[in-house]
């Protein structure tokens, strides 16, 4: 297993935000994270990477004990698009080049990979929301990571963007990589995950291949039965 929590607690004060989070993701396999607002998609994300501590549970990468040196085999978007304004595409991913230690050959490709060769020099201020998204995921891929972590990749995103991302992680996962990314769109987890974790008020109410949480297909009808009565408080 590429991604092994188990347990996982997260405090915000007084409040158990995560209560007992299990999830995995298998090397290669394309993992959705679904749940309603305020469930901890984010929450447990961020564990993930180490911006948050867990309070509570384990946390393993690549098959071992958390530790932040794994990190620099995964790239990740878990904050919306972060970079300068007034820098171009390629500069701003360049910057996160050399703070990573990636070659310049990685920047192009990194911009190529997403769709914005054509706007990459162009400032990064003048980008649409799409292509602020796509900036947010080149800056991802730099580094040719195993594992690839987004949250919410396809927020702000019209449909041909929508449809961009999809392709993109399913390219990820044809070429090897193991991705995780949690979706408000059912539509798309259905789309591209092989495997989902369903999270409700902090906690994991279903982990399984997508054809187990849906054998009939309708994913919608699923998802409201194992989250019903579990709203976030
Ligand atoms: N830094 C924080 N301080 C206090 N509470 C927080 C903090 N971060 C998140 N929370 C709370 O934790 C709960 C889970 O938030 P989280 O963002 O992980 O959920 P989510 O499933 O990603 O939701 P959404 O789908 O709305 O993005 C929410 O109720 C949120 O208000």
């Amino acid at each position: 297993m590429v991604i092994e929590m188990l347990q996982v607690g997260r405090r915000f004060g007084r409040r158990q935000v995560l209560q007992g989070v299990d999830l995995t993701a298998r090397e290669g396999a394309v993992t959705g994270l679904l749940g309603p607002n305020g469930a901890g998609k984010s929450t447990t994300l961020r564990v993930l990477l180490g911006l948050l501590r867990p309070h509570g549970g384990q946390v393993r990468l690549f098959g071992e004990p958390w530790r932040r040196e794994h990190l620099a085999r995964v790239g990740a978007s878990v904050d919306g698009p972060s970079f300068y304004g007034h820098l171009t595409g390629r500069q701003n991913v360049a910057l996160h080049a050399r703070l990573v230690g990636v070659g310049a050959a990685a920047v192009g490709e990194a911009l190529e990979t997403v769709g914005l060769g054509a706007a990459a020099d162009q400032r990064a201020s003048g980008y649409s929301t799409g292509m602020r998204s796509r900036l947010a995921l080149a800056i991802a891929l730099l580094g040719d990571p195993d594992l690839v972590v987004l949250d919410e990749p396809q927020n702000g995103l019209d449909p041909s963007g929508v449809r961009e991302v999809r392709e993109l992680v399913r390219r990820l996962a044809r070429d090897g990589r193991t991705v995780l990314f949690s979706s408000h769109l059912l539509s798309e987890v259905a789309a591209v995950a092989d495997d989902v974790t369903c999270l409700a008020a902090g906690r994991t109410v279903f982990a399984g291949p997508l054809s187990a949480l849906a054998p009939d297909g309708d994913l919608e009808s699923a998802y409201f039965q194992v989250t019903a009565g579990r709203a976030a408080r």
